[in-house]
């Protein structure tokens, strides 16, 4: 049976690639008529996945309903399409495994909860962790948590989808599979800001330490388990997207921290980056919450131009001394 993938960015082209490096027929819904076209005729993706020769074994469509049939669901459309793109789908009690990064803004739901509002019949899974797309894509080693809310369905879904070089390690902890990677798209700006703003290594480490305490603050008060935020999806998307401008997060800092504005850094991208749309929703999220959130707090405030990278340096600098862990 074949395994669908909604959403042809480039992450669901690379999963499409390495679900079919299994020898798996894959189905790849995409909304634009060129990757579709591309994928199925020249076996490429270069809207999103450029310079990776494509699996003949993924076909694309623009047809949700040609996703009917498949045995499970890959949904990797960006965190604030999702809702309307699982409206599309039918309801056939297919397995939903999210592949997403980010919290539903208005409603400040966690996408599992939203894909069961959508699809109550479907057993719900995540798929969260350090990947980037075209490495996995290229074949390179990568671990990644996937949780559902049962144990065996998670170590059934992570059986279909486990190739020689993409790990999946399982869990029951859907929220904090999931506030890992929505949180850390939003810390990964703040150390882009470090970096371009040149204020060093020590504060860029400085800021994944704290920043990670913010996840873990935020985390537990929406019911998430430490150990899985000190895991794969959390503390290790965490490390890779701080470290690298493969990162579009962290390239948006960088960008925030030259002094450039959030509007002329994000107008001209067909990319998403994730974290400028999940940081507003985030502070109000952890403010519902009574959570402390000075990183993602300043984030914001960058993003939106209510402040400088000056002043939003020395905010987070002059706040009163505390305990390093609280209470
Ligand atoms: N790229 C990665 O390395 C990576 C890795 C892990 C997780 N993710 C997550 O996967 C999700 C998708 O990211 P990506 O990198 O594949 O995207 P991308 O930046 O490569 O492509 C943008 C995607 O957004 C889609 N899109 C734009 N407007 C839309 C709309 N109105 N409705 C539905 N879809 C729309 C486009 O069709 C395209 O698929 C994000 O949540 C991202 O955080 C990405
Ligand atoms: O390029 P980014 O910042 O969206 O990060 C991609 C993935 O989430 C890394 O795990």
């Amino acid at each position: 049976m074949t395994i669908a993938v909604l959403g042809g960015g480039a992450w669901g082209t690379a999963l499409a690639q390495v679900i079919a490096s299994g020898d798996r027929p894959v189905t790849l819904w995409a909304r634009e008529s060129e990757v579709v076209e591309a994928v199925n005729g020249a076996h490429e993706n270069p809207l999103f996945l450029p310079k990776i020769p494509l699996s003949p074994l993924i076909r694309a469509t623009s047809d949700l309903g040609e996703i009917a049939g498949a045995e499970a669901v890959l949904v990797v459309t960006p965190a604030q399409h999702m809702r309307s793109v699982l409206r599309g789908l039918a309801p056939t009690g297919q397995a939903l495994i999210l592949c997403a990064k980010g919290i539903e803004a208005g409603t400040l739901k966690l996408l599992h909860d939203v894909a069961h509002e959508e699809h109550p019949d479907s057993p719900i899974a995540v798929l969260s962790g350090p990947t980037f797309a075209h490495e996995v894509a290229a074949g390179l080693p990568t671990a990644i948590t996937l949780a559902a809310g049962d144990e065996a369905q998670a170590k059934a879904l992570a059986a279909l989808i486990a190739r020689p070089t993409f790990r999946p390690y399982v869990s029951t902890d859907l929220a904090g599979a999931e506030i890992g990677g929505a949180v850390k798209n939003v810390l990964a700006i703040a150390c882009g800001v470090v970096e371009g703003a040149g204020l060093g290594q020590n504060a860029r480490a400085a800021l994944i330490a704290r920043g990670f305490a913010e996840m873990t603050r935020f985390g537990m008060a929406r019911g998430a388990r430490p150990e899985t935020l000190a895991g794969l999806s959390g503390l290790g998307d965490l490390v890779l997207t701080c470290s690298s401008t493969s990162s579009r997060n962290f390239s948006l800092g960088v960008g925030l921290g030259q002094g450039k504005s959030a509007r002329d850094l994000l107008s001209d991208r067909r990319t998403v980056a994730e974290g400028a749309a999940t940081a507003p929703v985030l502070v109000e999220a952890a403010r519902a919450a009574g959570v402390d959130m000075p990183i993602a707090e300043a984030v914001c405030a960058l993003l939106s131009g209510e402040a400088e990278v000056g002043a939003v340096v020395e905010r987070l600098l002059t706040r009163p001394l505390s305990a390093e862990v609280r209470a």
